[in-house]
């Protein structure tokens, strides 16, 4: 029997997770709260919306698998917490050509795309995204519900808080603190820790 796996969310970062999904061997099923002004995405049709979602796995004896595909780092947590609330198992889904240490930890909700590579002793929080060919160096720190976004460089030993975005093709120097709810803007080279809530970006990275 095949596995099925909830996908929240019916996004473009929704489709590479189903795609990710599918090669694990999971069967997807999209849940979105445009539902039902909007009923597919791509060939996957979509089966109702979060709220639909929680009804049906509550009637369930075995937990329902889920992945919360929202880009949005507030969005995704909220849906996270209110999935955590209702018969549902959020998983950490890594892709088949990421590489992953060992010594690493994910937590629950994270998902790790292809070319992702995650060194020793590296922790990444709940519901982060490490996206395409991200670089987590040996000793890194990842708060909850941040985006690594696709080939950025994190150093060794850096920190990001929680629900902060690094944004494309970035490279942060090692031992860097990155505070929460930062957003770190495209191609952009942090040399500096950046405390929380603050939008930076350039080379090197300063505030704006
Ligand atoms: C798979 C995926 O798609 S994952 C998603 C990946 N996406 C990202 O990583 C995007 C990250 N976001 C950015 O880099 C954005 O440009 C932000 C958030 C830094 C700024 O966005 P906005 O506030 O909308 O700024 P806006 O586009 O109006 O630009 C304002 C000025 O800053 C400059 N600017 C904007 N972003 C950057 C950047 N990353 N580096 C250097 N300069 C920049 C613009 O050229 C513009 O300059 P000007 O005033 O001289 O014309």
């Amino acid at each position: 029997m095949t596995k099925e796996l909830a996908i929240v969310g019916a996004s473009g970062h929704g489709k590479v997770i189903a795609d990710i999904a599918e090669q694990l061997g999971f069967t997807v099923k999209f849940y979105d709260d445009a539902y039902p002004t909007k009923t597919h995405i791509e060939h996957w049709p979509i089966q109702g919306t979060c709220a639909d979602l929680i009804t049906l796995t509550n009637t369930r004896v075995v937990p329902a698998d889920v992945v919360v595909a929202i880009g949005n780092n507030d969005i995704r947590l909220q849906k996270t917490q209110l999935l955590q609330q209702s018969n549902c198992n959020l998983i950490t889904l890594i892709h088949p050509t990421a590489i992953i240490s060992q010594y690493a930890t994910l937590a629950k909700g994270t998902v790790v795309f292809a070319g992702a590579i995650i060194n020793a002793f590296a922790k990444v929080g709940q519901g982060c995204i490490i996206n395409t060919s991200a670089v987590v160096e040996h000793d890194c720190n990842i708060g909850d519900f941040t985006h690594i976004c696709p080939n950025v460089a994190l150093a060794g030993g850096v920190i990001v808080g929680s629900k902060s975005w690094v944004g494309i093709g970035s490279q942060v120097r090692q031992l860097i603190t990155i505070g929460d709810n930062c957003l770190i803007g495209a191609g952009s080279t942090v040399v500096k820790n950046i405390p929380n809530n603050v939008t930076v970006f350039g080379s090197p990275a300063v505030a704006r």
